[in-house]
């Protein structure tokens, strides 16, 4: 079993079929998984409030999945409870599901799902004290076809208690995408590891209390398969306050000046999008980096610099769009001799003369460069100009631009968003931030799932602050990419997170989340939970 990473589906049918190869088949990973099922089954029948005389009744699809139920339930019914199965999608499909049902006893009450709710396979559900869900699990993508939606319809508002076998059905395993029919569990029972869609919006709000058990995979099989999904060590970020101050805060020496933090370029704003600058500069301020210096237009300096007093400004030239042109890079080049990071991108506009200047700024850049919005949709056409970078690239691209990068739709991005990431990353040797509800961090062949944070960063100015706020640590340190990114998402997540226990996520600011910061921060450094 792995307890702290995440497995792809990719990844969870390798580790079977290295498994098989090890000596351990998947009739006997079926074995394991259906009695492990029925131990949490029976455990739960035995919990408060539960009857005396437990009823269970097994939902079976014709994958492994409803194998594995086949196997719990005559675990149950040796264990005295009384149980019946529903084959919902009629006899197994699958060699190993096939095995089971033929094991089934005799004595089970089998019955066969129809449509029909005057008929018993919807009374077994609204009648049994517990229902266990094994429709379908890892082999579910797309949508619950129209035959099978009386049955969910009925499971989600007749069925008393939930168990979920791997994760509960209509949930895809594989993107987190779930649609409003899908199985809501109380529990959900997973085999050998947690897989990523369960941590993904909207999928990890279907499946309750999870659990991971053992089901006898080999250790080995967790390794060195030849897939290339398989290179990808995926892990969720859990950390508590306390972990994540301890672990990832730097300690500031008290004789530090300024140029002990760094300092940060950003070629960010233009005559469009003033605000935009204004906030990436001043989240990073507030994560603590030494100097910004704004390279903008002349009505984004002039704008920003009545308030911004902590920044320098510098006035680039425009063109009518009221965005930069690509004739400035060589006067940013030279602002980057003594700075230790660029970012590009929040508020830039996109025209042909930005994606010159993002194309030259990538290209020459001798310090790290961070590309946010604007940033990454001009470096779309020139993408291949990646290949020859000087430093570091962090992207932080939201699904649509992940999508325009990898040249896909945004459809398609979010069916695997992971594997988009990750290839990307891959390609180019960089650090992907895939934002969303959980963002996606990709660097060098490891991956974090980051979940904390709510909707009030669901408002313009969220990726801004993250931009600077990922800039401004990567102007401070020259540790990972990756630890910078966590510290990031992590620290604007529980702001919004704590700053929401007292107010509504609906009005929360973006200045009011950078205006919480310190004293966040404050609190990380205690190193209390
Ligand atoms: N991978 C492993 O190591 C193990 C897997 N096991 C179980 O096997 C499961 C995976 O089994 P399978 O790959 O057979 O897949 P499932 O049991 O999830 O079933 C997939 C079936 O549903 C169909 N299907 C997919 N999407 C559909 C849709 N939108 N509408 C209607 N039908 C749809 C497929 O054609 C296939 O017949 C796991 O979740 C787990 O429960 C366990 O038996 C133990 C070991
Ligand atoms: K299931």
């Amino acid at each position: 079993m792995i307890k702290d990473r995440i497995l792809t589906v990719d990844q969870m049918i390798a580790c079977e079929r290295r498994s098989e190869e090890l000596g351990v088949p998947a009739s006997e990973l079926m074995a394991a998984a259906g009695e492990k099922l029925a131990g949490h089954i029976l455990s739960e029948t035995m919990a408060d409030g539960q009857p005396d005389t437990p009823e269970v009744v097994i939902l079976a699809g014709k994958g492994n999945n409803g194998g594995d139920g086949m196997v719990a339930a005559n675990h149950l019914f040796r264990s005295g409870i009384s149980v019946r199965v529903v084959l919902c999608c009629g006899n197994p499909a699958t060699e190993t599901a096939h095995g089971a049902f033929e094991k089934l006893n005799k004595s089970i009450e089998v019955m066969f799902y129809d449509g029909d709710t005057t008929h018993a396979w919807a009374k077994a559900i609204s009648e049994s004290t517990i229902v266990v869900d094994c429709i379908f699990g890892t082999g579910f993508s797309g949508e619950i076809g129209r035959e099978l939606q009386p049955l969910f319809i009925h499971l989600n508002t007749y069925a008393r208690r939930v168990i979920a076998c791997d994760i509960p059905s209509g949930v895809d395993a594989r993107s987190g995408q779930a649609g409003v029919l899908a199985v809501t569990a109380d529990i959900t029972v997973t085999m050998h590891a947690k897989k990523l869609g369960m941590l993904l919006s909207p999928a990890k709000y279907f499946c309750g209390k999870v659990i991971v058990d053992d089901i006898g995979i080999p250790a080995a099989a967790n390794t060195g398969d030849p897939l290339m999904e398989n290179e990808i060590y995926a892990k969720a970020s859990m950390l508590s306050d306390e972990q994540l101050g301890k672990k990832f805060l730097t300690s500031r020496k008290p004789w530090a000046h300024k140029g002990t933090f760094g300092k940060l370029v950003c070629v960010c704003g233009s005559d469009r999008y003033v605000g935009a600058a204004g906030i990436s500069a001043t989240a990073a301020l507030r994560m603590g980096v030494g100097l910004v210096e704004v390279c903008s237009t002349e009505n984004v300096v002039r704008s920003l610099s009545a308030n911004l007093y902590e920044c320098i400004f510098s006035t680039m030239k425009s063109d009518d769009s009221g965005c930069m042109t690509s004739d400035n890079a060589e006067e940013i080049l030279s602002r980057l001799e003594d700075a230790k990071a660029l970012l590009v991108g929040c508020g830039l506009g996109h025209t042909p003369e930005t994606e010159k200047l993002v194309a030259e700024l990538v290209e020459k850049s001798p310090v790290p460069v961070i590309l946010d919005a604007d940033g990454i949709n001009s470096l779309v056409p020139n993408i291949d100009v990646l290949l020859k970078k000087k430093s570091t690239v962090i992207l932080t691209p939201h699904p649509g631009e992940l999508a325009k990068l990898c040249g896909v739709s945004q459809e398609e991005v979010l069916s695997d968003r992971l594997r988009y990431a990750y290839g990307l990353s891959k390609k180019y040797g960089i650090t992907i931030v895939s934002k969303s509800s959980e963002t996606i961090v990709c660097c060098a062949d490891r991956t974090e799932v980051i979940t904390a944070g709510n909707t009030a960063l669901s408002k313009g100015g969220s990726g801004d602050m993250l931009a600077g706020m990922i800039a401004s640590l990567t102007a401070q340190t020259k540790r990972s990419s990756l630890i910078n990114c966590i510290l990031a998402c992590m620290v604007m997540g529980r702001c919004a997170e704590v700053l929401s226990t007292k107010r509504s996520e609906r009005g929360i600011l973006t200045r009011d989340i950078l205006a919480y910061m310190p004293f966040f921060l404050k609190h990380l450094e205690s190193g209390e939970e």
